[in-house]
């Protein structure tokens, strides 16, 4: 589905990402922990098309990817994606009507319950709670069932409730058949990993470790 072809990634003159190759098929949960300025977010922004690299290719179903293609995609970024001056409501309607999503009234609210935030739903986000933008982020990211979520820490700074919601919410778009590519900096995983990476010195590697899992846990379309 999602792959990347030997991608190089500079800002200055040492690269950030150095021939970076990967390949996200339906259903596998890749989890990617490495140390701070290592290259995760830059990585995650080339593979969501918001970043082009210096060099190698990001393909679609094997053709580079276009800016038409990422509607496949969900991304959760450091920066939550969402309108502070539009309400919950607002913010996942919109991005409803620019994926197409019909109805949208059910789908956002639906949505808006499962991410614990009906009661806030007509209430404007910069008066929500971090940790309620971040519960809005993961919400707005799944809202269209993505082949492919990118999430960049989509746990911070939601509390115990909210995390147990997301990992629930990522498990069940990876047994429906999403690839799923997961920054974190927690030490345990929040998902079951299909692989885990790190990076270093711009590669990545496989994490030491590495249990996948059986194919009896995993379900696909
Ligand atoms: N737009 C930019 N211009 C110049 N340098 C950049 C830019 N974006 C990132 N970098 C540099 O690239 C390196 C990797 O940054 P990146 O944000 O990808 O790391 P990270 O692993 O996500 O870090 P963290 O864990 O702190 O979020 C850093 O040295 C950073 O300074």
């Amino acid at each position: 589905m999602l792959q990347l072809d030997e991608v190089s990634k500079s800002f200055d003159v040492w690269p950030v990402l150095d021939r970076v190759s990967v390949r996200l098929e339906p259903g596998q949960i890749h989890i990617l922990r490495a140390p701070n300025g290592s290259g995760k977010t830059t990585l995650l922004k080339v593979m969501a098309g918001l970043l082009r690299p210096t060099s190698g290719r990001v393909l679609w179903r094997g053709r580079p990817l276009t800016a038409r293609d990422r509607r496949h995609l969900g991304v959760v970024l450091e920066q939550p994606l969402v309108y502070p001056d539009l309400t919950g409501w607002e913010n996942l309607a919109l991005f409803a009507a620019l994926y197409g999503i019909r109805p949208v009234r059910p789908r956002v609210l639906r949505a808006l319950e499962e991410a614990g935030l009906a009661a806030a739903r007509d209430v404007r986000v910069r008066a929500y709670s971090k940790g309620m933008r971040q519960r809005l982020a993961v919400a707005r990211a799944l809202l269209h069932r993505p082949c492919v979520l990118l999430l960049d820490e989509p746990f911070d700074g939601l509390d115990a409730d909210g995390q147990a919601w997301a990992a629930r919410a990522v498990a069940a778009a990876a047994a429906d058949g999403s690839s799923v590519w997961l920054v974190t900096h927690h030490a345990d995983d929040p998902l079951p990993a299909d692989a885990r990476w790190t990076l270093h010195r711009g590669r990545l590697l496989p994490a030491a470790a590495v249990t996948p899992r059986s194919p009896q846990e995993r379900r696909t379309r």
